[in-house]
């Protein structure tokens, strides 16, 4: 399906694929998306997680420690489409564990696995020709992140070879819950803006309906990970995918109540 949001703001869910495990992330996305989230970020484990906070990191850890491998990612993401042929779904991984599983071969899987596009966290757009390729061969959106630092030719390529939708990060640094979004995430997002027609989702420490509120102002979604990963990090296996619909619910109503 193409990534569409069509509600505001658009709500984007990020959750690590086997965390707690296999059929419980599968039973997460599921309800996520039956509770308003229009785009799950479906994350690949992997074992030096550089970009992440601690919990997502123990997300990873938590995957991993169950022998989690991506084609069992993608075995998750199949569920996910068969169960949801409406919802956007991404993969969400470092370069790495797609280099090892093999470029062509992850772009032909993820596809047959009904994902609509890929965002490699660490993939620079200056270097990515060979993926693009792949992208473009089988149809998968590529979706690059843009930071406050980005510069405005880097921003411009970002843009340019973008599908679907810009990941803009509201700060730099690592994932994780933060106080307050920064004014830095909406002058980031107009520069996006500039240059590409694309809806721009917006991550970064966003755990709440103030925060996903703020960022329905000047963006088209908003991006929520950590706080999500600890709601499941405190749950058991059968009480996470109820807790996480209820969230994403209090936080669908209580932002569209303060963005009146
Ligand atoms: O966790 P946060 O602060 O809510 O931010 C979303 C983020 O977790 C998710 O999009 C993501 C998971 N791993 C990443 C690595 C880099 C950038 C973004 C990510």
């Amino acid at each position: 399906m193409p990534i569409r949001f069509d509600q505001k703001p658009g709500l984007v869910v990020y959750i690590t694929a086997g965390d707690p495990s296999l059929d419980a992330s599968r039973a997460i996305a599921i309800e996520a998306i039956d509770a308003g989230a229009d785009v799950i970020e479906l994350g690949i484990p992997f074992s030096d997680p550089l970009g992440d906070g601690p919990i997502i990191q123990r997300a990873s850890e938590r995957a991993l420690s169950r022998g989690v491998k991506l084609a069992d990612v993608l075995e998750v993401a199949r569920a996910i489409r068969a169960a949801r042929p409406q919802a956007g779904l991404i993969l969400f991984t470092y370069l790495n564990p797609i280099l090892r599983y093999g470029l062509a071969r992850f772009a032909d899987d993820a596809k047959a696995a009904g994902a609509d596009g890929v965002l490699v966290i660490d993939m620079v757009v200056e270097e990515s020709a060979e993926y693009l390729r792949e992208m473009d061969r089988t149809g998968l959106a590529p979706v690059f992140l843009a930071a406050p630092t980005s510069s405005d030719e880097r921003l411009e390529a970002i843009a340019g070879h973008s599908r679907g939708f810009v990941y803009a990060i509201s700060r730099t640094g690592i994932t994780g819950k933060q106080q307050s979004m920064t004014a830095d995430a909406s002058a980031l997002v107009d520069r996006i803006h500039r240059w590409s027609k694309l809806p721009v989702a917006v991550g970064f420490g966003i755990s709440n309906a103030d925060h996903v509120a703020q960022v329905a102002e000047f963006a088209e979604a908003a991006v929520i990970g950590s706080a999500i990963v600890e709601l499941i990090e405190r749950s058991t296996p059968e009480t996470a995918p109820g807790a996480v619909a209820r969230f994403i619910k209090g936080l669908r109503q209580s932002s569209t109540a303060l963005a009146r």
